[in-house]
């Protein structure tokens, strides 16, 4: 419960926030934030809360004295029997008791242990009802404003007020918890008030003596920075992960965005046992024309071909009238895709082409797809794969392969990269990547992740060529436990 004090320091901060409010953003009628009476209101709230606790608390204590003296009763029992067993069980009373003990007392203890007390239970169900009657998340995020416009309009700092001195007017006792600082922290994140939020963590870690929640506040820390692109900082307050914490979503999510841009700025050479040499077997064709073939990858299979587009070819499709015409912006959010792209015709050499480099056939492939990307140009991660839920997957199979072939001269950034297996493959006119999205039971191959970093100078095009998977069941190997029709969900 709020003391007296803390409830005048309510009152100064809900009248600074409609004072402050008046000069800002207006808030909604129904807040908590904004009128002393309703945090009055608070208060009964809180105490009705507590009172529903302490009842539950109550209830549970009963039990534990129940059951501890019971315990105590049964370990002297217990402990006598073991003192001097023969004599214990000569007596039959003894033996007759312990018999009873085993087959009733403990099942009761048992069931006794799980039960729940009617009236915990009543306390607990108060408790919850009672949950319409609290603050929301947006009387938090008023509340927090209100302590943002009482900062810029006194010019007070996080550091005064986390210690309870409000303009010169100090009650420590009144001074904020970690949780409190970290609140603000991350109000301040979501108002791009970075430097704000900095001194808010700073404030909560000080706070903070678990080291469990000490990673909570590096979380919201790190994304702030990750927010500004300072991933090597934001890296650092992830290092030290305690081992409880499973990682989440967000923090794999930036290992992996990390590792793109590692990957997008660094020159990678990786020492390996793949080498380059002439393709001369996938298909008759290519005995009479070998392809210049460069292995990047043997898990997922990854292959560049060097000149295997010609440039009269580059220069007919890039000068159809229509392809600038028909490029549209593509349908994702800029932030995942920053490029224009279209469908343009199959044609029929350039098939062959891609069956020559990849020995799959390219019936019911999808039709040749032309991306065009200017300076900042990318594409963030994805797979190429549809994963479950598409209807071509259905009808064709998932996309088992791709091709990639970069017609455009991009003097720098642009490459194509896969983070997961540390691979970058450099836009080169003429040349074309080709790899596996699927492993050859037909599982989808996450290790395929990939995304195309920024152009930094050049204009890169590419054109993609997705590979269906059901026309190859008769060229590929075996699909063992096929993932092809996985079952419906229910
Ligand atoms: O442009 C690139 O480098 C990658 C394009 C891509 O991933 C795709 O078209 O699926
Ligand atoms: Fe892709």
């Amino acid at each position: 419960m709020y003391s007296f004090k803390n409830l005048t320091f309510i009152g100064v901060l809900s009248v600074c926030i409609i004072c402050c409010h008046g000069f800002t953003k207006s808030i909604p009628k129904k807040s908590y934030a904004a009128s002393s009476i309703d945090l009055m209101n608070l208060l009964e709230v809180e105490d009705e809360l507590v009172d529903n606790l302490k009842g539950y608390v109550e209830t549970l204590k009963i039990k534990l004295n129940l059951m501890e003296r019971s315990l105590i009763d049964m370990s002297i029992e217990h402990n006598e029997m073991k003192s001097d067993y023969e004599s214990y069980l000569g007596n039959p009373l003894n033996s007759f008791r312990l018999i009873h003990r085993l087959h009733k007392s403990w099942r009761k203890w048992y069931h006794y242990a799980f039960r729940t007390e009617n009236n915990a239970l009543v306390r607990i169900e108060n408790a919850r009802l009672m949950r319409k009657m609290l603050p929301t998340s947006l009387d938090l995020e008023n509340a927090c404003r209100g302590i943002d416009d009482l900062m810029s309009f006194y010019d007070l700092k996080p550091e005064e007020l986390a210690a309870g001195n409000l303009a010169g007017y100090s009650q420590p006792d009144t001074g904020l918890t970690a949780y409190d600082c970290l609140a603000l922290g991350e109000f301040s994140v979501q108002n791009r008030k970075d430097d704000l939020a900095e001194a808010w963590f700073n404030l909560s870690l000080t706070r903070f003596e678990n080291i469990i929640d000490k990673y909570r506040v590096h979380k919201s820390w790190a994304l702030l920075l990750m927010k500004t692109n300072q991933l090597t900082a934001a890296f650092h307050h992830l290092e030290n992960k305690p081992e409880e914490i499973f990682p989440s979503h967000e923090v794999i999510h930036f290992e992996e965005e990390l590792a793109t841009v590692q990957n997008c700025t660094a020159v990678v050479q990786k020492p390996s046992r793949l080498h380059c040499r002439y393709n001369s077997s996938t298909t008759p064709f290519t005995r009479i024309a070998p392809l210049k073939m460069e292995e990047l990858s043997s898990d997922p299979y990854m292959v560049v071909y060097h000149d295997v587009i010609y440039d009269s070819e580059i220069d007919l499709m890039l000068n159809a009238s229509n392809f600038s015409l028909s490029l549209t912006n593509s349908g994702q959010k800029s932030e995942v895709r920053a490029s224009k792209d279209s469908y343009i015709v199959d044609s029929k050499t350039l098939n062959d082409r891609v069956t020559d480099m990849t020995g799959l056939s390219m019936e019911m492939s999808d039709p040749f797809s032309m991306i065009n990307y200017g300076i900042g140009g990318h594409y963030m991660l994805h797979y190429d794969y549809h994963e479950y839920s598409n209807m071509t997957r259905e009808k064709y199979g998932d996309r088992i392969a791709t091709v990639l072939f970069y017609l455009g001269e991009v003097h720098s950034g642009g490459a194509t990269i896969f983070p997961r297996i540390n691979i970058t493959v450099t836009p080169k006119k003429g040349s074309a990547v080709f790899w596996y999205n699927l492993h050859n039971s037909g599982a989808m191959h996450s290790e395929t992740l990939h995304s195309a970093c920024p152009v930094i100078s050049g204009s890169k095009y590419v054109l993609t060529k997705w590979i269906n998977e059901l026309p190859q069941m008769f060229s590929t190997p075996c699909m063992k436990d096929s993932n092809l029709h996985p079952p419906k969900k229910q």
